[in-house]
């Protein structure tokens, strides 16, 4: 059977499939393909984990479950849409949300006693913060810009900030004390099970964590960030953007890095403001405010209290604010700062946004300013400064004449620290961590205090392994020099590197040009390389993957939207991604105000057509293979047409771009002469969308212009959903008629 899994997510991408899935499955339902929807948005997901408290219709299939099982069999075939990774504010409007809704679902319980409560905060956090993605990535990764995207973009450059040498923007990180200082890191010779376990200084022991396989020839860290540390940078990263007169912001990963990134970023916070935190602590104590969620959160709690209280403590706020640094604003207008939401600023496409953007974030008043750029753990910052470093000598990169970086990224079976969740603790007390073999001896072990984040993270061999072949494939197809970003003097990228060179010699290297690089080595030359026009393909760990394949899109293309993002998974399916980038909630906000939506769905369609590929040679269906082949001479006709969105409102949105491409798609199907049914088929199609072409465009930009009600927002109504995403009663009429 010829199919494909599509999935249903959230926000931006969950309103495009309104309606471009109609058109997809019309163009291909008469190749015998199926096209079969899984519902893995954090509202459905939050109900899968329910089942009990809801009424028979009210359940939902655990969908993400099922698919979990599917990545891992042979001919699997998924377009997989960017999802929310819920920070705990989100999660909590979901709830409300489904809770107005009628569904029986408890509150997350923030500070959990019972039994009960601690089984549903377990409940919850498995659908919290980047839930879905682990789950789904049975393969590595190969993420680039396709030679028609790139092309485009040097005929029509977006725009790019210039970089004055005098820019004042600047990465802070710390020099001690964090993951990257305290790494320690092993490759298991057989396999164990191991256990972590925390000894306090009166002796007594606490497991952390039991049980845990561990397989031959698996590398496993474990490292720890220092509260200490962690406070005493952030104190003075606070007073050095005052003295330097740029903004503070902080660039976290609190969706993917869920227990670690989101206490940071709560001391963020408390450090920010820390005359607020000390002169109330035992109110904010008293009324459950908690700093990790955000500024935001703060604010939401003082509304309780009695007027005379609050306002006391608004005024302290703007004194705080008036002493502090100016801080960097999500949203000026709003006046939505970029404390206020651990979700709000994320670290891979905030970064490459402010660099693209001259280095410069926005002030309160809406003016761009200099920005200093905090990312406690030096891991990876370095990748940043070395990217301002390159701009401020070099200036800005030039869409026009720069190279490209496809980026092959560690990413299988949760590689590294995007799977480390279930192994980081918030240390309790004093003592000291150990992990510990199956045999009772210490492999690691790390001296603790009180607060510090203690984590492990693993990778196994075989999507290493997976990994340094997928990396030489790309080289040899493309004949492009291909770099391992890995730092020898850092523990696990030792252990990485020895791997590497074991198993590069299984591969015909001949004539390639493969290197190991440091990340900041990497980055100069690859910059360097880009500047000149020439194409370098990253070689990286996961947390590089993501940060690269935001990075190098957003300066090269505009966006990651429009990467081809694919998930070669290692027991023989597909996993599709579309683009390389998230939700963009900013264009739900946009689509609710003034029905418009922004979203650009070429992620989707350069994703369906390698799955029809795919599916086309897997399941021996020539038509699939016509319809992908067809569909990327409709995406090239497209992006030369310049159909995609246009930001504003009254202008060609989402659906009027979904429009042109099901017209140039049924054009291609009627022009090609390698199956006849097709040609016939589509011919009468393109007539008729070419023939209502005026009328259909007038429906769909008619419908703009004013307020959206979709009838929720984690969990809308889809048919109020569908209506809006589907006005042109032309166009859905032709789609039906499709044979
Ligand atoms: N694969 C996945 O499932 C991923 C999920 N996420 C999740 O997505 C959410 C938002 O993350 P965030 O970091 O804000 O990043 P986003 O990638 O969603 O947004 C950053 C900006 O990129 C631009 N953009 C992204 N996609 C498109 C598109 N298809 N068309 C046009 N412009 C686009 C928009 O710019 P502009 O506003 O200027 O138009 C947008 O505001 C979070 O919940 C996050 O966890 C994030 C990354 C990957
Ligand atoms: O899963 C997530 O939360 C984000 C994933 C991401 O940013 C990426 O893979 O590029
Ligand atoms: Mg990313």
């Amino acid at each position: 059977m010829s199919k494909i899994i599509y999935t249903k997510t959230d926000e931006a991408p969950a309103l495009a499939t309104h309606s471009l899935l109609p058109i997809i499955k019309a163009f291909t339902k008469s190749s015998g393909i199926t096209i079969e929807t899984k519902d893995i948005s954090l509202a459905s997901r939050i109900l899968s984990n329910f089942p009990e408290l809801l009424q028979e219709n009210q359940k939902v299939p655990d969908a993400l479950n099922e698919l979990g099982e599917l990545v891992k069999k042979p001919d699997t075939n998924i377009i997989k849409l960017p999802n929310i990774s819920a920070s705990i504010p989100q999660l909590k409007e979901a709830i409300k949300e489904l809770q107005s809704k009628g569904y029986a679902l408890p509150n997350y319980p923030d500070n959990p006693t019972t039994d009960e409560d601690i089984a549903i905060k377990t409940a919850y956090d498995r659908v919290k913060g980047s839930a879905v993605n682990p789950v789904l990535r049975e393969g590595n990764s190969d993420r680039r810009a396709p030679k028609a995207i790139k092309n485009y973009a040097r005929k029509n450059p977006h725009s790019m900030g210039a970089w004055s040498k005098n820019s004042k923007t600047h990465v802070a990180t710390m020099t001690k004390g964090d993951f990257a200082h305290n790494e320690k890191s092993i490759t298991l010779k057989a396999a164990t099970t191991i256990k972590v376990e925390h000894t306090d200084l009166n002796g007594n022991k606490t497991i952390l964590k039991n049980n845990l396989a561990i397989q031959k020839d698996e590398i496993i860290d474990a490292t720890v960030m220092s509260k200490k540390a962690l406070l005493e940078f952030l104190k003075e990263q606070v007073a050095d953007a005052k003295a330097k007169n740029v903004l503070f912001s902080l660039h976290m990963k609190a969706t993917m890095m869920k227990v670690s990134d989101p206490i940071i970023f709560g001391y963020a916070v408390k450090v920010y403001f820390a005359s607020v935190f000390e002169k109330h602590a035992s109110v904010f104590k008293s009324i459950g405010v908690d700093a990790n969620n955000g500024f935001a959160n703060l604010l939401s709690k003082i509304q309780e209290l009695p007027e005379v209280k609050r306002e006391e403590i608004e005024a302290d706020i703007a004194l705080a604010l008036k002493n502090g640094p100016l801080l960097a604003m999500v949203n000026s207008e709003k006046g939505v700062t970029n404390l206020d939401v651990p979700s709000d600023v994320i670290v891979d496409a905030s970064m490459p946004a402010m660099i693209r953007t001259s280095g410069k974030m926005y002030n309160a008043e809406g003016k761009l300013q200099d920005t200093k750029a905090v990312i406690p753990d030096s891991s990876y910052a370095g990748i940043y400064q070395a990217t301002i470093d390159f701009c401020k000598e070099n200036g800005a990169f030039d869409p026009t004449t720069m190279g490209t970086v496809p980026n092959v990224g560690l990413m299988a079976q949760k590689a590294e620290e995007y799977g480390s969740h279930d192994k980081t603790f918030e240390i309790k007390a004093d003592g000291i961590v150990k992990v510990i073999d199956a045999s009772g001896k210490t492999l690691m072990e790390h001296t603790v205090e009180a607060g510090d984040i203690w984590r492990m993270c693993q990778v196994k061999d075989a999507p290493i392994q997976d990994w340094i072949k997928l990396a030489v494939g790309r080289a040899r197809a493309t004949n492009t020099p291909a770099i391992f970003w890995l730092d020898s003097k850092r523990a696990h990228d030792k252990e990485l590197i020895k791997k590497v060179n074991k198993y590069l010699p299984n591969h015909d290297t001949k004539g390639l040009d493969i290197k190991i690089l440091s990340p900041v080595e990497a980055t100069t030359f690859t910059c360097q390389r880009l500047k000149e026009g020439k194409d370098t393909i990253s070689v990286s760990g996961n947390v590089l993957r993501d940060y690269l394949t935001d990075l190098f899109p957003i300066l090269e293309v505009g966006t990651s939207a429009k990467m081809l993002s694919i998930v070669p998974l290692m027991n023989g399916g597909g996993l599709f991604e579309t683009g390389a980038g998230g939700s963009a909630p900013k264009h739900v906000e946009q689509f609710l105000e003034e029905g418009h939506l922004r979203w650009d769905s070429l992620g989707e369609f350069l994703a369906l057509a390698v799955s029809l590929e795919y599916l086309g040679e897997h399941n021996n269906n020539k038509k699939a293979l016509i319809l992908a082949d067809t569909l990327d001479q409709a995406t090239d006709k497209f992006l030369d047409n310049k159909k995609s969105p246009s930001r504003n409102v009254g202008e060609l949105d989402n659906r009027g771009s979904h429009f042109y491409l099901a017209v140039y798609w049924a054009e291609a199907l009627a022009l090609q002469t390698k199956d006849k049914q097709l040609k016939e088929s589509f011919s009468k199609v393109a007539k008729l969308l070419e023939d209502n072409e005026a009328k259909i465009i007038k429906e769909l930009n008619n419908a703009q212009g004013k307020p959206v009600d979709i009838g929720g927002y984690y969990f809308p109504n889809e048919k109020l959903v569908s209506e809006s995403m589907r006005p042109s009663k032309t166009f859905n009429n032709i789609l039906t008629r499709i044979e």
